[in-house]
């Protein structure tokens, strides 16, 4: 049978998530259940530069969906040089960097607005408000993508002596009573208000449904790119952003949304709402892969779908574009 779909892709893109190099031993996760390979994730970030340069079409930009380096890259006085060497290998490549919560345990959001991991195009930058790192590009004619701020609400990154601080603590002392924020309440979805998660504000929501609304009327297809996962069946709970019903509520009532593409729970996930046609897909963490596999992909985005190519531990996929209007 002769296969109609069209061959040729409009553009392709690079997706890689938690790369967290160190330049230290392999360790373990909190847990201790899964193998940190702190030295070796720098090759395997090579790996995919190589495998990208190569493809049959080469990606127009990468994603970085956040955790570039290791936190414990702070408490060796290294994060000046670990970050300089992971730039230096992605300076061949349109990096669009997503920032997680190992970000904020190396550098203030000052100086990460100020620095390469600012990826905010020319003129698009004050629109969420100043100090919020939230942007959209456009990188073909019919498709928009968003990088979002999983730390807008948050303790992480924020002043302690900061309103934005104080709303944090208050939402996150509701649900964790624990002397150790880091250390999961209770079971089930309420696991989320850890310290290392964070939330969207009011403010970046109601810009997110603004942005969205305009990719609407004009019928594009949106992907959305974010360090933490927002569907609760995409994603171990403890990795959940504290706010997902909320952002899932503005999402689900835009047409234009087909994919959320999130790092952050190393394991990765993936789930296909049926009821709105939305992909969401949480990529295995680099950190956490071993140096004899890989963790990144191609997409390859034609009219009607986006075919994710993985490697390694991330499987393929393809995203058919829903045909019929949200509401
Ligand atoms: N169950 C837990 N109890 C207490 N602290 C925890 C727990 N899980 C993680 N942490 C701490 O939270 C921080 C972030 O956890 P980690 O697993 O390293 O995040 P990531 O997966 O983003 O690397 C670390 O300082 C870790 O020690």
């Amino acid at each position: 049978m002769v296969d109609a779909r069209p061959q040729q892709p409009l553009f392709a893109f690079g997706v890689i998530a938690d790369i967290q190099y160190a330049d230290i031993d392999d360790g373990y996760n909190f847990q201790r259940t899964n193998r940190r390979y702190y030295r070796s994730s720098i090759e395997l970030l090579r790996n995919a530069l190589d495998s990208w340069s190569k493809a049959a079409v080469r990606p127009g930009f990468i994603l970085q969906l956040g955790d570039l380096i290791d936190g414990h890259n702070k408490l060796l006085a290294a994060s000046d040089r670990a970050v300089d060497a992971v730039l230096k290998e992605l300076c061949s490549v349109d990096a669009h960097h997503v920032w997680g919560n190992h970000e904020f345990y190396n550098f203030s959001r000052d100086w990460l607005l100020r620095s390469k991991l600012n990826s905010t195009p020319q003129g698009s930058q004050k629109e969420v408000g100043s100090n919020v790192y939230a942007y959209h590009f456009s990188p073909y004619p019919g498709f928009t993508f968003i990088v979002l701020d999983a730390y807008d609400v948050a303790l992480l990154g924020r002043e302690e002596s900061s309103p934005g601080y104080r709303e944090a603590l208050t939402l996150l002392r509701r649900f964790n009573k624990n002397d150790n924020l880091n250390c999961p309440p209770g079971v089930g979805l309420l696991q989320r208000f850890v310290m290392f998660n964070g939330g969207f504000s009011k403010k970046q929501l109601s810009w997110l449904d603004s942005v969205l609304t305009s990719t609407d009327e004009r019928h594009e297809k949106v992907t959305i790119a974010c360090h933490l996962p927002v569907h609760p069946n995409s994603t171990d709970p403890l990795c959940l952003l504290w706010n997902f019903d909320e952002v899932l509520a503005v999402i689900r009532s835009h047409s234009s949304v087909v994919c959320f593409m999130a790092g952050h729970d190393h394991d990765g996930g993936y789930y296909f709402d049926e009821d709105t046609g939305i992909h969401h897909v949480t990529f295995e963490g680099v950190i956490e892969t071993p140096p004899d596999s890989n963790a990144f992909a191609i997409v390859s985005v034609y009219e009607d779908r986006m075919e994710l190519k993985g490697s390694g531990r991330v499987a393929d996929r393809v995203f058919f574009f829903p045909q019929s209007c949200r509401s």
